[in-house]
C-alpha cells in the first residue's frame, strides 16, 4: 500500500507587496527521504519551506505535513518538524547544555539529549556559552536543536553555508546519519556537490515556480548537455563545423582547449570531424555532466 508522503505542498502561492515569491509550487517528500530544494537566489527556497514550518501563511494552496495543517495546527506540526533555528533565535549567553535542556523541555516525548550530543560532537563543549561556539559547532547545535523533539521530518536550510569543506563533509554524514534513523529530510541548498552526493530528489526552483524535480541523476539526463566532451586539438577547429556538431548544447574555448556538451551523438560526430580534418585531440576527456551543469541549464532564463 502506498505510503502518503510526509511533507504535501499543492499549488502555494505566496506574494509579498504584490510581487510573487512561490507562484504555484506542488512536491512531495516521501517517507525517508532525503530531499533536496536548490534554486538560484531569491527563488522562493525559503518561502517555500517557511510555509511547510507554518512560519509563513500561504496566500494559496495546500500544505500538509503528515496530514497537519502547520498554520491553524501549528503546535501539532512544531512536534512531527523539526525546524533549523536562525542564529538570533539562540540568546549569546545560554550553555550548550541549557540549550538542549531547555528545547527537550517543548516536547512530549524527546530524544534524550546526551547521546544526540555525543553523535553530534558536542559533549566537549556542554558548558560552552553559544557566542564561543565556532560556525561549525552552532551548525551542530542548531542540528541538535532540530532533533531533539524526535521528529519525523527536520527542515534544514542552508545548513553548511559558511563551514569549511571538513566541517561541511562532517554535517553531509549526519544527515545521512539522521536520515538512517527514520527521520525525513528536507533540505534547502544552494552547493551543488551537496545535492548531488545527500539528496534522493531534487526540485529545482526557479522564479517560484518548480523548473524540474527528479533524482539528481535524472535532472542530468534532462538537461541538454548532459554528456561533456574535451580535448586539445593538434590544429585549430573550424568554428562553422563546430557549431554545427548534432544536439550541441555549448561550446566553449579556453587555453587552447575546447570544451563541448551535447549528447552521444554530438561525441560520435566530434570524433568524425577529427578524423576528416586529420586533427589529433590531445587530452581527450568524455564525462558526464554535473549537477551545477544541469542546474545552469535548467534555470537559464532566470539569467538572461
Ligand atoms: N518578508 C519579505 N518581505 C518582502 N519580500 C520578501 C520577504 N521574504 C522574501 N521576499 C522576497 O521574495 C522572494 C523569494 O525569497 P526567498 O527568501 O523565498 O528566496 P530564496 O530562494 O530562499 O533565496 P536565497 O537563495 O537568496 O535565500 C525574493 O524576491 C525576496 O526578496
Amino acid at each position: 500500500m502506498p505510503t502518503r508522503p510526509v511533507i504535501e505542498v499543492t499549488e502555494l502561492r505566496k506574494s509579498y507587496a504584490g510581487r510573487p515569491a512561490v507562484d504555484g509550487v506542488s512536491l512531495a517528500v516521501e517517507e525517508g527521504e532525503i530531499f533536496g530544494i536548490l534554486g538560484p537566489n531569491g527563488a522562493g527556497k525559503t518561502t517555500t519551506v517557511e510555509c511547510v514550518e507554518g512560519l509563513r501563511v500561504p496566500d494559496s494552496g495546500r500544505v500538509r505535513v503528515t496530514g497537519l495543517d502547520p498554520v491553524t495546527e501549528h503546535e501539532a506540526t512544531r512536534r512531527v518538524l523539526g525546524a533549523q533555528l536562525q542564529e538570533s533565535e539562540l540568546q549569546a549567553k545560554i550553555t550548550v547544555r541549557e540549550a538542549l535542556e531547555l528545547y527537550s523541555s517543548f516536547y512530549p516525548s524527546p530524544l534524550d539529549w546526551r547521546p544526540l550530543a555525543e553523535r553530534l560532537g558536542l559533549t566537549a563543549k556542554l558548558t560552552t556559552r553559544f557566542a564561543k561556539l565556532s560556525g561549525g559547532q552552532k551548525q551542530r547545535l542548531f542540528i541538535a536543536l532540530a532533533l531533539v523533539g524526535n521528529p519525523r521530518a527536520v527542515v534544514l536550510d542552508e545548513l553548511t553555508t559558511g563551514l569549511d569543506p571538513r566541517a561541511r563533509r562532517d554535517t553531509w554524514e549526519l544527515i545521512e546519519d539522521i536520515r538512517a534513523n527514520g527521520v525525513t529530510v528536507l533540505l534547502v541548498t544552494h552547493f551543488m556537490e551537496e545535492a548531488q552526493r545527500l539528496c534522493d530528489r531534487i526540485a529545482v526552483i526557479d522564479k517560484g515556480r518548480v523548473a524540474a524535480l527528479d533524482t539528481p541523476a535524472g535532472l542530468i539526463r534532462r538537461s541538454a548537455g548532459a554528456t561533456v566532451i574535451s580535448f586539445t586539438p593538434s590544429a585549430p577547429l573550424d568554428d562553422r563545423d563546430l557549431n554545427a556538431l548534432p544536439a550541441l548544447a555549448s561550446v566553449a574555448y579556453k587555453d587552447g582547449r575546447v570544451t563541448l556538451s551535447g549528447t552521444d551523438e554530438t561525441v560520435n560526430a566530434v570524433i568524425t570531424l577529427l578524423a576528416r580534418t586529420r586533427v589529433t585531440a590531445h587530452q581527450l576527456r568524455v564525462t558526464d555532466a554535473t549537477l551545477d551543469d544541469a542546474f545552469l541549464d535548467l534555470t537559464k532564463e532566470a539569467a538572461a
